[in-house]
């Protein structure tokens, strides 16, 4: 079993206990926060979204002291476009509690990282006050892709579609995401190659309806410069500033000039 298959077993079962205890609220209105769309479509650097990641299955832990405010008030000042919070709790010892705490403290986006397979999550992720969600093709089949996608963007929230190469590209392409992110470890194998990035970017319709992230594995300004020349508009990045002892000069590091295609 891999370990995206051992993730999605646990997730089934945290939507049955949702569902069970019915206590989640489904919101109707968000937290006024910026577009994040908006905010990757206009600038002409790199932006960065920046992750709260405490431990994960390929590294295990990663900054177990880390405080999640601390954290995310430095990258808010450093001039992040988008604060992503991973709230799973058995893989990356995460939880809605974080998400909660960051959302507070910051003005900027909130992108709730999880694995989502049903409505119910998307309405734990807006009660929590994340502002977007991420889809993982490779977790859903193309009924579900777009029924979760139709009901999270029908509450206002925006949605990052996650892919890895060029048939999942065609599936987000399909739904019309506007937020399409490569990321280029391998949820299988964990095998993390910017090449993906490369590949992707090379038959990605660019246009002015989409933008164009570059997912994991971002440890330099100079792998920064790689995607950016790729024709990213923003890279998500955990691991890299979790460990970084200077964490707002390393996100700034990471803003470079935009290379690739700007609309
Ligand atoms: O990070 C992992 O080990 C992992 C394993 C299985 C599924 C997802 C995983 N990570 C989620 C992410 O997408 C990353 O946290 C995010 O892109 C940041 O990556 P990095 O900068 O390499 O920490």
């Amino acid at each position: 079993m891999t370990i995206l298959e051992k993730i999605l077993e646990v997730k089934r079962l945290e939507v049955k206990q949702l569902l069970m205890e019915e206590q989640v609220v489904s919101c109707e209105t968000l937290s006024k926060r910026a577009s994040l769309f908006e905010t990757l479509r206009k600038s002409d650097r790199l932006e960065v979204i920046s992750e709260m990641k405490r431990a994960s299955p390929s590294k295990g832990m990663i900054a177990d002291q880390a405080d999640p405010v601390t954290q995310a008030t430095a990258y808010e000042r450093a001039g992040a476009a988008c604060i992503s919070v991973l709230t799973d709790k058995q893989f990356f010892k995460g939880s809605f509690d974080d998400l909660t705490a960051v959302a507070e403290a910051v003005q900027i986006p909130i992108l709730c990282k999880d694995f989502i397979i049903h409505e119910v999550q998307i309405d734990r992720a807006m009660e929590a006050k994340a502002s977007v969600i991420l889809l993982i093709v490779a977790a859903l089949d193309d009924m579900t892709l777009q029924r979760l996608h139709t009901y999270a963007t029908g509450k206002g929230l925006e949605v990052l579609v996650e892919v890895h190469n060029a048939k999942e590209l065609s599936q987000a392409l399909k739904i019309d995401a506007e937020l399409i992110g490569v990321n280029n470890r391998d949820l299988r194998t964990f095998e993390v190659d910017l090449s993906r990035t490369e590949e992707v970017a090379r038959i990605f319709p660019f246009n002015e309806n989409r933008v164009f992230i570059s997912e994991s594995g971002i440890m330099s300004a100079a792998d920064a410069k790689r995607v950016a020349s790729a024709g990213a508009s923003a890279v998500l990045v955990g691991e890299s500033l979790m460990r970084s002892d200077s964490v707002e000069d390393s996100l700034r590091s990471l803003q470079v000039p935009r290379g690739g295609v700007l609309l």
